[in-house]
C-alpha cells in the first residue's frame, strides 16, 4: 500500500483550464469551440459556459457560417459567447472576485460583461486575436478597470481523460466491447472511450 500522497497531479490552474477545454468539447461551432470556467475566491466553481446560439435557437437551424453576402447568414448575429454563457449559467449569487479560466482572449462585448459582473481575474491560453480592435479594446477596457488577465503558459499540451483508467472492467458493461490491446490504449474508432485533450492548438 502506498503511504505517500500523489505528486504527479494537476494543479489548480490546469484543473480550472481543463474543465473550460472540456466544455468547449460541447460546442457546434464547426471552427472555433471556446469553453470558460468561473472559479471564486474559495477555488469553487461557479460557472461554466461554452458558444453556442441561445436556448431556442436551433443548432441545426440558424447558420453556422463564418462568411455570407448576407450578414443575417452568418454565425455572428446569434452566438453567444462561452464567457458570457460561463457567467450566466452561475449557480451562485454573483460572480463579483471570481476569476474566469478562458481558452480564448475576451471580445469587448464580453470584456464588458465581464467588468460589470466585477470579475477580477482572466487566464486565457490563447491570444491568436491580440492584433484585432475587438481584442484591443477589450484589453484597453480591463487595464481601466483593475481587471488583471494573464496568459496561461501550460505545463503540458495534453491532459487524457481515460475512463477507463479507475476500472477497465467497467467498459464490459458497454455492448461490443472489444479486448484489450497490449499497450492499454483502444485504436477502434467506435468504441466508447475518449481522449479528452488540453492543447494549445485550439
Ligand atoms: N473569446 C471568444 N469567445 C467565444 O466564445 N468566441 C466564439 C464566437 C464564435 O462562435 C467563435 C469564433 O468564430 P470564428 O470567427 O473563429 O469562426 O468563437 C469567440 C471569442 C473570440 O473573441
Ligand atoms: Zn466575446
Amino acid at each position: 500500500m502506498e503511504s505517500h500522497k500523489r505528486k504527479d497531479t494537476i494543479d489548480w490552474t490546469e484543473y480550472f483550464m481543463a474543465m473550460a477545454f472540456l466544455a468547449a468539447k460541447r460546442s457546434k461551432d464547426p471552427s472555433t469551440q471556446v469553453g470558460a470556467c468561473i472559479v471564486n475566491e474559495d477555488k469553487r466553481v461557479v460557472g461554466i459556459g461554452y458558444n453556442g446560439f441561445p436556448t431556442g435557437c436551433s443548432d441545426d437551424e440558424f447558420p453556422w457560417s463564418k462568411t455570407s453576402d448576407n450578414p443575417l447568414e452568418t454565425k455572428y448575429l446569434y452566438v453567444c459567447h462561452a464567457e458570457v454563457n460561463a457567467i450566466l449559467n452561475k449557480n451562485s449569487t454573483d460572480v463579483k472576485n471570481c476569476t474566469m479560466y478562458v481558452a480564448l482572449f475576451p471580445c469587448n462585448e464580453c470584456a464588458k460583461i465581464i467588468i460589470q459582473s466585477a470579475i477580477r481575474e482572466v487566464v486565457y491560453m490563447s491570444d491568436k486575436h491580440a492584433h484585432k480592435e475587438h481584442t484591443i479594446a477589450a484589453k484597453r477596457m480591463f487595464d481601466a478597470a483593475g481587471v488583471r488577465y494573464t496568459q496561461y503558459k501550460p505545463r503540458h499540451s495534453r491532459i487524457v481523460i481515460d475512463f477507463t483508467e479507475i476500472d477497465w472492467d467497467s467498459l464490459n458493461q458497454v455492448p461490443a466491447t472489444p479486448k484489450k490491446p497490449p499497450n492499454g490504449t483502444l485504436d477502434d474508432a467506435g468504441v466508447n472511450v475518449s481522449e479528452l485533450s488540453l492543447d494549445d492548438r485550439h
